[in-house]
């Protein structure tokens, strides 16, 4: 892992922000802002990736408890969520931060475009110095369209920047052998060297002002692994906590986290739409041929070894690719879905030798 000044993506829950009752907790913003300030001033870079627009905005709306509807969590987190960049622009002025609000969608990650573009708004408010607060755009997500709960957007948004480091800041101290609010003899793990699904088994809910519950960190850390990425979740007691967690020497719990290795730059944007944010618009079965030389000797899938093809699908495209049945990888087709059907030959027939799917624009799914 890389040693240093780092980039680090910090994302924090609503239990970490709101008061029980909801709306904004000053003194727990206090202390993120007094912590998030500290790794700044030891020259880290950090993306914060804020939770709490729900639980700060819907006493205002008159609810006693965080809304079940879609249109009062959507209005209270336009209430919620101006507070929070009030609150936060207030707080890192006395430390001389500026602060930049950013609000995301599902859609602005699959639509290449604007996923370009948002990387290019973080580098460059990353160069000038000024602390990216990203949230989800909760107004106009719909239900079948969200990144799930913030803990996944904070590992999308990691693997964008290329961060050395995911945090993921929650109201307990890392992950238990069972839910410690239910349990008060559970056991912390402090080291996970990765997330199985017997590790998954253990998580459950969430608290009263949260959404996804240590399950959906879980969930968030396998992803940031798939990418590279490191992750510690756990909680935020004092403002040098954070110092100390890239220290590694962090109260809570460590998943895929070597300070020992080598540092990667982990996977490239470019890779990481194709895996996780493109549309798939239809797919390819290979042979057994021709998936062992794409995953084993890491060529360039050949028309030679393309069985069948299935969808609509245009040069450019994102394909799935399958062998056997099983889902291979993904990858950018150069040929359209219907050229390609016709140009399909029998087995161990060399007449096409064009590249279908060109190694830098494949990824393997695991
Ligand atoms: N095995 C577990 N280990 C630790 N916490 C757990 C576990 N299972 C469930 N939890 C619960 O997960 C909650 C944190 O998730 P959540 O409420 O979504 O937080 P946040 O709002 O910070 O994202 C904790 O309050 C904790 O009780
Ligand atoms: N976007 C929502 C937060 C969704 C969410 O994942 O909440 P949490 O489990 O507290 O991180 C909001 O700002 O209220």
């Amino acid at each position: 892992m890389k040693k240093g000044k780092m980039r680090l993506v910090v994302k924090v829950g609503s239990s970490s922000l709101a008061a029980p009752s909801g709306g904004v907790d000053p003194a727990k913003m206090s202390l993120l802002v007094n912590a998030v300030s500290q790794l700044r001033e030891a020259g880290h870079q950090v993306v914060l990736v804020s939770s709490g627009a729900v639980a700060s905005g819907y006493q205002s709306l008159g609810y006693k408890q965080r809304p079940r509807t879609l249109a009062a969590k959507q209005a209270s987190a336009a209430i919620g969520q101006s507070l929070l960049m009030q609150t936060y622009t207030q707080l890192f002025a006395a430390h001389r931060f500026g602060v930049a609000q950013i609000l995301l969608t599902r859609g602005d990650f699959s639509n290449r475009e604007r996923y370009q573009h948002a990387f290019q708004t973080l580098s460059l408010l990353l160069d000038k110095n000024i602390l990216p607060i990203i949230n989800e755009n909760d107004t106009v997500s719909v239900a079948e369209l969200t990144f799930g709960d913030n803990d996944m957007l904070g590992a999308l948004v990691a693997g964008l920047v290329h961060a050395d480091l995911y945090l993921i800041l929650t109201d307990t101290n890392g992950l238990y052998d069972k839910d410690p609010r239910n349990h008060p003899d559970a056991t912390r793990i402090a080291w996970l060297p990765q997330v199985t699904e017997e590790i998954e088994a253990l998580a459950g809910g969430a608290s009263q002002l949260g959404t996804g519950g240590m399950r959906s960190k879980l969930i968030a850390a396998k992803t940031a692994q798939g990418l590279g990425i490191p992750s510690f979740i756990g909680k935020l007691e004092q403002p040098s906590d954070l110092l100390e967690i890239v220290q590694g020497n962090g109260n809570g719990t460590y998943v895929s986290y070597q300070p020992e290795a080598p540092a990667t730059t982990g996977l490239p944007t470019r890779k990481q739409w194709i895996a996780l944010h493109s549309p798939i618009r239809g797919s390819i079965s290979i042979d057994s041929g021709a998936a062992e030389a794409i995953l084993e000797k890491r060529r360039s899938l050949l028309l030679a070894g393309v069985r069948g093809v299935d969808g609509t699908f245009s040069p450019g495209d994102v394909v799935e690719v399958y062998c056997d049945g099983a889902l291979i990888g993904r990858g950018v087709s150069r040929y359209d879905a219907a050229d390609l059907a016709e140009l399909l030959l029998p087995a161990g027939s060399t007449r096409h030798s064009g590249t279908v799917i060109h190694r830098d624009h494949w990824t393997q799914i695991t």
